[in-house]
């Protein structure tokens, strides 16, 4: 069991008036999904940042198992919207590359990363070169590299922000699934007011300061329950029908844009 926390963080960057991120505090267990929305510019990718270790507090602390961080680890795994992957490599050489780092001889590398790839649905990808594939398959390619380091943490920034809404919706059961299997603590961000409900174990609100429309802070925390649902064994269109995904998803509306829609 791991836990990540940060502690009343606050970011200003370099030459800024003000806080981009004012007091935030969240604590990510290992098997919790967190999810971080909010309207654009209110801080989610700096608060995930600074749980990376790319971006340092102001003020406040992160610490992982105790520990403050201090700089990106193995131990927490970053996903971005866009891949991020090494178009002159392989699929294969794609999601070994945490391995080889390590150390991890050819043969074992490669039986790992294609187990991997199995997880992800990519088997048989091994071979092709990355520009090959389309924009899910590189995105589960990511995935696969980000989970060869066995992260105890996956922090994820709009990972499926770039893709079709159908390819999305595969994703979102593929997650769920990782998830699953895992036992990873997930922080992610997402624009996604329905992909936050079926995922998350809780929705963290962010909302810029109204006087200022800068300022991101925690406004609401809401717990929810439909992603347990779909571990459970119930298919996601019949959570989705459920009356109460459309009342989680009116009230986490509403947080995110403070009765602006009504
Ligand atoms: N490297 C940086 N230097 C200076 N200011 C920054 C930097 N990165 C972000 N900001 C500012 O900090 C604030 C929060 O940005 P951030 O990207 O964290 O928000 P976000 O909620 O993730 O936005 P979006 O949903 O549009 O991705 C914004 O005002 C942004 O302009």
């Amino acid at each position: 069991m791991s836990l990540l926390e940060l502690d009343h963080v606050s970011v200003r960057y370099q030459n800024a008036v003000r806080d981009a991120v004012a007091d935030a505090s969240l604590r990510l267990s290992s098997g919790d999904f967190l999810v971080l929305t909010g309207r654009s510019g209110c801080g989610k990718t700096t608060l995930l940042n600074v749980a990376a270790g790319f971006v340092s507090p102001s003020s406040g602390m992160a610490r992982v198992d105790g520990q403050p961080i201090a700089a990106p680890g193995a131990d927490r795994a970053v996903v971005f919207q866009s891949d991020a992957l090494f178009p002159w490599a392989s699929v294969r050489e794609n999601v070994a590359f945490a391995l080889r780092m390590k150390g991890v001889p050819r043969r074992e590398r490669d039986r790992r990363a294609d187990a991997l790839l199995a997880r992800v649905k990519l088997s048989g990808f091994g071979d092709k070169p990355v520009w090959e594939l389309s924009g899910g398959m590189r995105q589960r390619v990511g995935l696969a590299r980000a989970l060869a380091a066995e992260p105890r943490f996956l922090l994820m920034d709009e990972p499926l922000g770039a893709l079709d809404a159908l390819t999305r919706e595969r994703m979102q059961t593929l997650l769920l699934d990782i998830w699953a299997e895992s036992g990873t603590g997930i922080l992610m961000v997402t624009h996604g007011i329905e992909e936050a409900l079926l995922l998350g174990t809780e929705v963290i609100v962010m909302t810029p300061n109204p006087d200022t429309g800068q300022q991101g802070r925690i406004t609401r925390r809401i717990p929810v329950s439909f992603g347990r649902r779909y571990r459970a064994g119930e298919p996601v269109r019949a959570i989705r029908a459920d009356p109460a995904f459309a009342a989680a998803r009116a009230e986490l509306a509403d947080a995110i844009f403070e009765g602006e829609l009504q």
